[in-house]
């Protein structure tokens, strides 16, 4: 089998031939910090208020300051349950723009993403896809279909628009628009194995260009990672890099249940000391409100809210489930 790949806007494939053309690529758009004035509070749901106070623990300038790039140690009394980095608006307040990691895969990323999206009329773009639903091979890139397969390689611009203008079929794109109707852009990089990207690329004699991972243009933007924060995109880079480099803030998704405390802490530690802006936490599973509120204080995040688990998943329910567990307001 031939190395493949694929290489659409925003970002490149290294392969054989050398990287393919970031095709679309465009200059990111700053995100600004704002809301740097108000207090954290709670809204007695178990939803921290959007804002942390000026030099609260838990913004990474403070913490870097500090010298403390720890979720331990001495928690602000002002931050309390609530805490986190200043909402990812940009200049005029107009910037609505997210970053959706979580603390591992399969933990709910997708399905928060797509409701966030239907919820604040977000686009959505996830710059590496590996493998589909199901953790099976990326069907698009077996090479049963003659043509797509180099399309992946990002060596051939006709075919590769051909395969990234559609969702491919059990991929998270696919699942945001069913899920919510956003608008997706297409993948920077699709991968056949359901691996690790970094060991999905290598498989296909390839390697990932983080440099190259540019997110796309737009006011209202929401990026899905792949897996957790220190997924590595190639063995030196890892997505937790990649998202310091953007400085779009992030939302990470935890579950609830045991086990959640020590891999929800160890992800945030590992984004507050890259100086990832942490904008809160939603969470995903079935209730527990200790679970929630502890790694809420100790972690010095906001707590943005819980999406339930859905019995039937649909775009009505998500969207019910959404407007019952979340604010609007807290990602505008
Ligand atoms: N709130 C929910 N209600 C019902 N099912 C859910 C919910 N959240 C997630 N799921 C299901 O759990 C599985 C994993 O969720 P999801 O695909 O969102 O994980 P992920 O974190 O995006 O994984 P990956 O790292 O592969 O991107 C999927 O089958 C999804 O449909
Ligand atoms: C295949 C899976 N569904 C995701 N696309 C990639 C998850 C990578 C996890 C890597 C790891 O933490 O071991
Ligand atoms: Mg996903």
């Amino acid at each position: 089998m031939a190395a493949g790949g694929a290489a659409g806007p925003g970002g490149t494939v290294r392969g054989p031939n050398g990287p393919a053309p970031a095709a679309g690529a465009v200059e990111r758009q700053p995100d600004r910090a704002a809301d740097r004035g108000t207090r954290c509070r709670d809204d007695g749901a178990g939803r921290a208020g959007a804002g942390a106070g000026p030099g609260c623990a838990g913004d990474p300038a403070a913490d870097r300051a500090r010298g403390d790039l720890s979720v331990a140690g001495v928690v602000d009394a002002e931050c309390l349950g609530g805490g986190g980095d200043p909402p990812g608006r940009g200049a005029g307040g107009a910037m609505a723009r997210f970053v959706i990691t979580g603390t591992g895969t399969d933990v709910g990323k997708t399905v928060f993403a797509a409701g966030l999206c239907g919820m604040t009329g977000a686009a959505y773009w996830k710059p590496v896809q590996s493998g589909l639903a199901g953790n099976v091979p990326n069907a698009a890139l077996t090479g049963d279909a003659p043509g797509q397969h180099s399309a992946c390689t990002g060596r051939t611009p006709t075919t590769r628009a051909a395969l990234t203008d559609v969702a491919q079929p059990g991929s998270d794109r696919a699942e945001v628009e069913q899920l919510s109707g956003a608008p997706t852009h297409p993948e920077a990089v699709m991968l056949r194995e359901p691996l690790s990207p970094h060991r999905a690329a290598e498989l296909e004699g390839v390697e990932i260009d983080a440099e190259a991972l540019t997110p796309p243009p737009g006011a209202r933007l929401v990026i899905e990672g792949a897996g957790g924060v220190l997924v590595p995109l190639t063995r030196q880079i890892l997505f937790a890099d990649l998202f310091a480099r953007w400085q779009i803030p992030v939302v990470l998704v935890c579950a609830t249940g045991l086990g959640t405390i020590s891999h929800s802490l160890s992800a945030i530690e590992a984004l507050r000391a890259r100086g990832v802006p942490i904008h809160g936490v939603a969470f995903a599973g079935d209730p527990n409100g200790d679970n929630m509120a502890t790694i809420g204080q100790i972690g010095r995040v906001r707590v943005l809210g819980r999406l339930p688990h859905l019995a039937r998943l649909d775009r009505a329910a998500l969207a019910q489930a959404m407007r019952d567990n979340f604010r609007a307001e807290d990602f505008a």
